[in-house]
């Protein structure tokens, strides 16, 4: 009996040993591949040997798929169907050997308790069916360890499948971010494009507003953009998150399995040392070496399961540190984004605040235009403020006061009228003059003719005496003859004395007309003297009348002309001051022949023909703009310069202190400016034209004085330009209780009309220290100041006016390292910026409004003193070349310039002088 069953166990060992083998086959060809080829081929090793009887047929698939590299999408299908393998699974092997077993253990049951009712013992159940059931429940456990497997591979390939899912996933939203990257990119390119666009000048982008527009517009659009890609990544987050917690609590669960899968293995372990125990008792040799032999061969499957349990610990693990890498890599790309993102970001704020910078920039600039607009309106409205009072006196005259009006034509048509008769007079006594003269040549003429015929008679008498005396004679001799000669002879001499005595009576009726002739003009040339000086003394006497006459009814007239005069220069004054008593007026110098030869031609500077009062200067590609009081094109004339510094000129006349003075980098055409060449006069000699024009004007009312000085200023050593000897002079504050500066031994000449001027700006010209630099052929070294105090007295009133007109011609900065000076020419180009420095602390102190201004800083701004502060007018000419190679010099004199604009000297004050005391009143 017992050999059969061992038969029968021996049959079901060798059955169940082939089934291990196989599934042993299968491991051992798995662990005989390379384990580094293990990591790359993980989906084609977790197929093998899932079950012992697919074991070799996955091994032959896994030998075909491990030649050729897998591919993803060949894991899937091989994974599809695995999925079909997997719902099919059965253990053919072992359900007939468990029923035969389960078969054979009842009927030994049935047997053993029929012996045992026909013997009445006590019923012991034989040991045979103790190993049946015991391997009856081994094969149960067995398949519960299948099925576990089986768990274990549907969670393998579950994760395989969501790593395929992810990788595709992750596939796609790589190429999503590409291409917004690449969007990104563009965007940025544009932007960029935009920005370059923004920062170089054109000609329509003056105002910078479209491409300003253009770069918010597309920063929003950025922006936009920038917080869905940060809602997408936030999103991207979550998923991978909720992904990675998925996958944990997956190997979790895992874990969990191939715990409770070890723990089985464990208790197998145990029962089947219980078995070999139980059977130790009961069995030969024979089988407790079989069932050794099994229990070994159970200790390889279980070891070969552990393996693979490990495997597929392993396998997880191992895809699990694949998605941690790739989950990694992931991170870093993300972090990569965020870092780029964060890039942008700092770009786009930074672009921000440059536009906001901008934008506030602007904003000043307007805030600042929209306080001056304000104060000028504030003047406009004062000023119409006071044009209904004007209209009030106008209507008062015109429309209230008929009568006023009707006496005014009236003296009007009566001043005409005397005016006429005056200029009638004026005729008669030009003609009675011409008549005089006519009549004096006349009576000269008389008088050279009279002389001569007076010359002629004496001639004529003298002969007469001497024919007389002759024929006398000849009476004698021939009386003597008679008495001694023939009566013929007495005839003939008879005859002789006939002819004499005829031509002795011819002569005298001429000699009696030219008597007459005498005599009458004498009493005409008498006659008309008297004439002539009654006739003036009537025309005088009719002259004076008249101009009685005149004047007794222009009275009127000249009081309203008077207040007429008033009120012009008031509002001239008020049109200065509307203007600013500080104007910044720009001069660019024209591009001339000589420096058409050089290399560096290239013009930096543009005017604007429709905006008179900007110009941009192109400097390292950047265009610059400029705002003064007035911009001229280089090729503006002289005339058009002193049209508008005219007005100021008329101030100096009406009693106000007025400096004009040019600046600007050496030989960018100051002196041109100022002094200008001989055929075409700068503004120094046509502000004094313009002056005695003027003054010609006023001179019925205002009787005018004209004194001129000239000064100039070389290392700071004044030098008096009226003078040769070139002495050295000082500053010093008048004596005369004044406080004003005076300069001891300066010369001061009064000039009496146009000419005189011309000659003494010509001496100056000639005074003035100039040399020959590498800037400019004919550089001036020093500053020139050309005084010139006009002082007024109102006839009717006698009111005293002292005007001030302070033409300034200053020396060129310039760049010693540019210019290249040395020795002398070092000490003059050090000295002179050195006083130009101090020029413009003064403009800064002015500008600040501060109580200390350092006048006295340099021997200039000293002299400027009282022409250039507070309650004065003043007009600066900035002068600039127009050439790229002068352009940081350019640009230096600009930005002075702007600075100059922004003083405020207030309201002018005029110096006027009433009676003992001096009076200012603005
Ligand atoms: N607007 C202009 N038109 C024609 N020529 C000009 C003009 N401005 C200047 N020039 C010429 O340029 C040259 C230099 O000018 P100028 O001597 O007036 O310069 P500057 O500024 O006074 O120089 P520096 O400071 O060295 O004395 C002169 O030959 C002058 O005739």
């Amino acid at each position: 009996m017992y050999a059969f069953y061992s038969l029968l166990v021996y049959i079901f060992y060798t059955v169940f040993k082939k089934d291990e083998e196989t599934v042993l086959e299968g491991a051992c060809g798995e662990t005989s591949e390379d384990p580094g080829h293990v990591s790359m081929e993980t989906g084609s090793r977790r197929k093998v040997g899932h079950t012992p009887r697919s074991g070799k047929r996955q091994y032959d698939r896994i030998s075909d798929s491990s030649n050729s590299s897998s591919s993803e999408s060949d894991d899937l299908s091989l994974s599809d169907e695995d999925g079909d393998a997997d719902e099919s699974y059965s253990i053919p092997a072992k359900t007939p050997l468990a029923a035969f077993l389960s078969f054979k253990q009842e009927t030994e049951k049935r047997k053993v308790s029929s012996v045992h009712t026909e013997t009445g013992e006590k019923m012991i159940e034989p040991p045979l069916v103790a190993v049946m059931s015991h391997l009856l429940s081994f094969l149960e456990q067995y398949s519960h360890l299948q099925q576990l497997q089986q768990q274990a591979e549907q969670y393998r390939m579950q994760l395989r499948r969501h790593r395929v899912q992810h990788r595709r996933k992750m596939k796609a939203l790589r190429s999503s971010y590409r291409q917004r990257l690449r969007d990104k990119s563009s965007v940025i390119h544009s932007l960029e494009e935009a920005i370059a666009q923004q920062q170089t000048p054109s000609p329509d982008n003056d105002t910078g507003t479209p491409g300003l527009h253009k770069l918010v517009q597309s920063l929003c659009g950025l922006q936009g953009e920038r917080s869905l890609l940060r809602g997408e990544l936030r999103l991207l987050h979550s998923q991978l998150e909720q992904r990675e917690q998925d996958r944990h609590s997956k190997v979790q669960a895992f874990q969990q399995q191939i715990d409770e899968l070890k723990s089985c293995i464990e208790e197998r372990e145990e029962e089947l040392s219980k078995l070999r125990i139980a059977s130790g008792e009961t069995d030969s040799e024979k089988r407790m070496l079989c069932l050794s032999a099994e229990n070994e061969s159970l200790k390889q499957s279980l070891s070969v399961t552990q393996g693979l349990l490990q495997q597929l610990s392993i396998i997880p693990s191992q895809s699990s540190s694949l998605l941690i890498k790739e989950n990694e890599n992931l991170r870093s790309r993300v972090l990569q984004l965020e870092s780029t993102l964060q890039q942008r970001a700092e770009q786009l704020s930074r672009l921000e605040r440059q536009s906001e910078q901008d934008q506030w920039r602007r904003g000043e600039e307007l805030r600042r235009r929209d306080e001056r607009v304000k104060e000028l309106q504030l003047e406009l409205d004062k000023e119409r403020s006071k044009e209904p009072v004007v209209k009030y006196v106008t209507r008062t005259v015109e429309v209230e006061s008929p009568s006023t009006l009707r006496q005014l034509t009236e003296a009007r048509q009566k001043n005409d009228h005397l005016k006429q008769r005056l200029s009638n007079e004026k005729e008669r006594c030009k003609q009675l003059e011409e008549k005089i003269r006519r009549s004096d040549e006349v009576s000269c003429n008389l008088q050279h003719k009279i002389a001569a015929y007076e010359r002629e008679i004496e001639s004529l008498q003298a002969e007469l005496m001497k024919e007389i005396e002759h024929l006398e004679e000849k009476k004698d001799e021939a009386v003597k003859a008679a008495a001694n000669c023939s009566q013929e002879q007495f005839q003939s001499l008879q005859d002789q004395f006939m002819t004499l005595q005829r031509r002795l009576n011819a002569l005298p009726p001429t000699l009696r007309s030219m008597k007459t002739d005498y005599a009458s003009l004498r009493s005409q040339v008498r006659n008309f003297a008297e004439f002539y000086g009654s006739a003036i003394k009537e025309a005088k006497k009719q002259i004076s009348a008249a101009i009685n006459e005149m004047s007794e009814a222009n009275k009127d007239l000249l009081e309203k002309y008077r207040k007429e005069v008033a009120l012009r220069r008031k509002y001239h004054e008020q049109l200065v001051e509307l203007k600013g008593n500080i104007r910044v007026l720009c001069r660019v110098k024209p591009v001339l022949k000589e420096d058409q030869h050089d290399e560096c031609q290239a013009v930096a500077v543009t005017t604007d023909p429709h905006n008179e009062s900007a110009l941009s200067v192109l400097s390292k590609g950047k265009a610059k703009t400029f705002e003064l009081d007035k911009v001229f094109h280089p090729q503006a004339t002289q005339e058009e310069v002193f049209q508008e510094i005219e007005p100021l000129i008329t101030s100096c006349i009406d009693g106000y202190h007025v400096c004009i003075f040019a600046y600007g980098q050496t030989g960018s055409g100051k002196t041109y400016t100022m002094e200008g060449p001989v055929d075409n006069p700068g503004i120094n000699q046509r502000a004094l034209k313009h002056l005695f024009n003027e003054i010609e004007e006023r001179k019925d009312m205002w009787n005018y004085t004209i004194t001129v000085s000239s000064v100039e200023v070389y290392n700071e050593v004044l030098r008096d330009l009226l003078s040769k000897d070139g002495e050295k002079l000082d500053i010093k504050i008048n004596p005369d209780g004044t406080g004003q500066l005076h300069v001891p031994g300066l010369r001061i000449k009064e000039v009496k009309n146009f000419q005189h001027i011309k000659k003494i700006l010509a001496t100056t010209r000639r005074n003035r220290i100039t040399f020959g630099t590498q800037m400019n052929q004919h550089s001036s070294r020093s500053h020139a100041l050309l005084t010139i105090t006009v002082q007024g007295t109102d006839l009717a009133t006698g009111t005293k006016t002292t005007g001030k007109l302070n033409l300034v011609d200053l020396a060129g900065s310039e760049r010693v390292s540019k210019s290249g000076a040395e020795g002398e020419r070092l000490k003059e180009a050090q000295n002179i910026n050195r006083s130009l420095l101090a020029l413009g602390d003064v403009i800064q102190a002015l500008r600040g409004r501060q109580t200390y201004i350092p006048f006295r800083n340099s021997r200039l701004t000293y002299l400027l003193q009282d022409s250039l502060g507070k309650g004065n007018k003043t007009a600066m000419v900035v002068q600039i070349s127009s050439l790229e190679r002068n352009v940081e010099e350019t640009l230096c004199s600009l930005k002075f310039a702007q600075r100059v604009c922004k003083v405020e000297l207030g309201p002018a004050a005029r110096k006027i002088e009433s009676g003992s005391h001096c009076d200012n009143y603005s």
